[in-house]
């Protein structure tokens, strides 16, 4: 289902259908939509976000990461920003890059250890992230300070290094939202 709904994202992005068809998928879109309501539950049981055993934790919201690394020190990975990302002349949105860091630094921040939030993250842009094109993902612990972990994070295309962000996760006390 979340798959699916990532390939719609992107196609919705990407098509310009008479108004016929935007007629017909609208009204196909508010049936599905229908179709899921009486299946609302609380955050704790919802399946987005929470299957760790699904590409990108089962979430249609960030691009998925395909791990090749994992360990509570370091990330090695790959990902791949669908056309749904794009922000103009075929480079993924400014936004987008940001919420891919938060993704694979927080989970980072959290594996193995108490969970954590962004406090902040930085992010540079240095070059154009292209859209559909597999990036490589890299990303480390650089240290931890009592509560907070400094973690940093890379994009690269190719040999290209696109975009990098430096973020800092507190990690909460009990009770702590
Ligand atoms: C499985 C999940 C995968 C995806 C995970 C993605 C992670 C997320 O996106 S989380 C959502 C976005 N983040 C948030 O909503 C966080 C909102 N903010 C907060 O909840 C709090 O401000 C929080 C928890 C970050 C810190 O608050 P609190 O626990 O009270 O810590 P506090 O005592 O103020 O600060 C602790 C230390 O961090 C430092 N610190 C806190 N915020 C910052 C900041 N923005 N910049 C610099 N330093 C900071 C403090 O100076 C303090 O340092 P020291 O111990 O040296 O004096």
């Amino acid at each position: 289902m979340i798959e699916a709904l990532r390939s719609l994202q992107a196609r919705v992005t990407g098509a310009a259908p008479p108004p016929e068809t935007v007629t017909d998928v609208a009204e196909a879109l508010e049936k599905l939509a229908a179709t899921l309501e009486p299946f609302t539950v609380g955050e704790r049981d919802q399946i987005a976000g929470h299957r760790g055993d699904l590409p990108g934790r089962g979430q249609a919201m960030s691009p998925v990461l395909h791990v090749d690394e994992w360990d509570g020190a370091h990330v090695l990975g790959r990902i791949t920003f669908s056309r749904f990302y794009l922000g103009g002349n075929w480079a993924v949105h400014g936004g987008a890059i940001p919420l891919a860091f938060d993704e694979v630094l927080g989970r980072l921040a959290s594996t193995g250890r108490t969970a954590a939030r962004t406090a902040y993250l930085h992010v540079n842009y240095r070059k154009i992230t292209p859209i559909e094109v597999e990036l490589r993902v890299e990303a480390k612990v650089d240290r931890v300070e009592g509560r907070k972990r400094f973690l940093t994070g890379a994009l690269y295309d190719g040999e290209h290094l696109t975009a990098d962000a430096e973020g800092l996760f507190v990690e909460l006390r009990p009770g702590q939202p």
